[in-house]
């Protein structure tokens, strides 16, 4: 026996090989498929798609032997066949082949005597493997049955080449997805930063107005003292609509947009701020509940008469500070107004 030697093209073939990432996958159908029509068309019990790595070869399909996923490449027909990558390898008669005749393939079972077999190539003519077929006696293969094998060999290695470029286009989607991934991780935690650095400057992120805890701080600050204030709460009407139209963040724009109309329209006086959601508060001090509601009207009027895209009101509740009162039940009252104005038909502005 001798050992099939070692093509000039070696690495290269070797690094071609790998490019396909199929040794060691599991058996495919389309491969199957193909060996049975091979074996088939030459009326042979044994086929295989071979695959020579560096010290083995490594079986994609196997048809009519035993299911040892390899075998070493120093006893491998295929690995002779790659020698002469550009024509078809036939063994009439393993016996009587100087290089085969005491392959262990031979003399013990599978007891291999006939072998044809025709190259698998990459796109440049690298040898990568085999399409064999095989039996347990000596014969010959017709013509038209080589060309047949040749061409089968041929839908192979096109297979081959398919399956690698889908791989390597699901890799490059997953790297895809990873960078996407890593971006948003990125995005968020800017984001986050972002509102933690505006929650530090008591501001919200999104109308730069006040934020609510520097809302409640002026307030216990107010309530600690005796002077007249109002509270007002001013919120969009209607709003789930423009989310649920426009989305969230055409949502945000008005809300923006909404601050914009009330800071301009406070003009510096009393504290506004972002209660929360898409609700506003004007902490208003000094004043009384008749000094308070035009200024809330005013602010109402201001909102309601900005040009827009999407135009949009808001409702005003507006409460005076009584004695006894505090954060808790001031805000109520200022809540129970809102909630009048919105009942009252929105665009409004009640007191309690
Ligand atoms: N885009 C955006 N939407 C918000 C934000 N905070 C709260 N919202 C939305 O504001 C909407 C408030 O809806 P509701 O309280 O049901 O009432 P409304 O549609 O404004 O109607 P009325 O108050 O009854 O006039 C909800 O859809 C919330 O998701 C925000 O920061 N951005």
């Amino acid at each position: 026996m001798l050992r099939p030697a070692k093509p000039d093209n070696e690495a290269a073939r070797l690094e071609a090989l790998r490019r396909y990432r199929i040794l060691d996958t599991p058996r495919e159908a389309a491969f199957d498929d193909l060996l049975a029509i091979a074996a088939a068309i030459c009326d042979v019990p044994m086929g295989a798609i071979t695959l020579i790595d560096a010290e083995r070869q490594w079986f994609k399909s196997k048809l009519g032997m035993d299911d040892a996923p390899e075998t070493s490449r120093d006893t491998a027909f295929c690995a002779h066949a790659i020698l002469a990558p550009q024509s078809l390898t036939v063994v009439p008669d393993a016996r009587l082949d100087v290089r085969f005749q005491d392959n262990p393939v031979v003399t013990t079972p599978p007891g291999i005597r006939f072998y044809a077999s025709a190259p698998l190539l990459d796109p440049a003519g690298l040898p990568l493997g085999a399409l064999c077929v095989m039996d347990h006696h000596p014969r010959e293969l017709a013509p038209r049955r080589q060309e047949a094998l040749a061409a089968l060999s041929r839908q192979v290695s096109q297979l081959l080449e398919l399956r690698r470029s889908s791989e390597e286009l699901a890799l490059q989607l997953q790297d895809r997805a990873w960078y996407e991934k890593k971006l948003q991780a990125f995005a968020d935690a800017l984001e986050a930063h972002n509102e933690e650095l505006a929650q530090q400057l008591h501001l919200d992120a999104l109308t730069g107005l006040a934020n609510r805890r520097a809302l409640i701080a002026a307030l216990d600050e107010r309530l600690a003292g005796d002077a007249p204030f109002c509270m007002a709460l001013a919120d969009i009407d209607h709003f789930k609509a423009i989310n649920d139209t426009h989305g969230h963040g055409v949502g945000d724009e008005v809300l923006a947009r909404v601050a914009e109309s009330l800071r301009a329209a406070a003009g510096g006086r009393g504290l506004l701020a972002r209660h929360g959601g898409e609700e506003f508060a004007w902490l208003l001090p000094g004043l009384d509940l008749d000094a308070a509601l035009p200024l809330c009207d005013a602010l109402r009027a201001a909102v309601a008469g900005a040009p827009a895209a999407l135009p949009v009101t808001v409702s005003i509740g507006v409460a005076q500070r009584q004695p006894g009162d505090d954060k808790a039940s001031l805000l109520q009252r200022a809540d129970l107004a809102l909630y009048a104005a919105k009942h009252a038909g929105r665009n409004r502005v009640a007191a309690r």
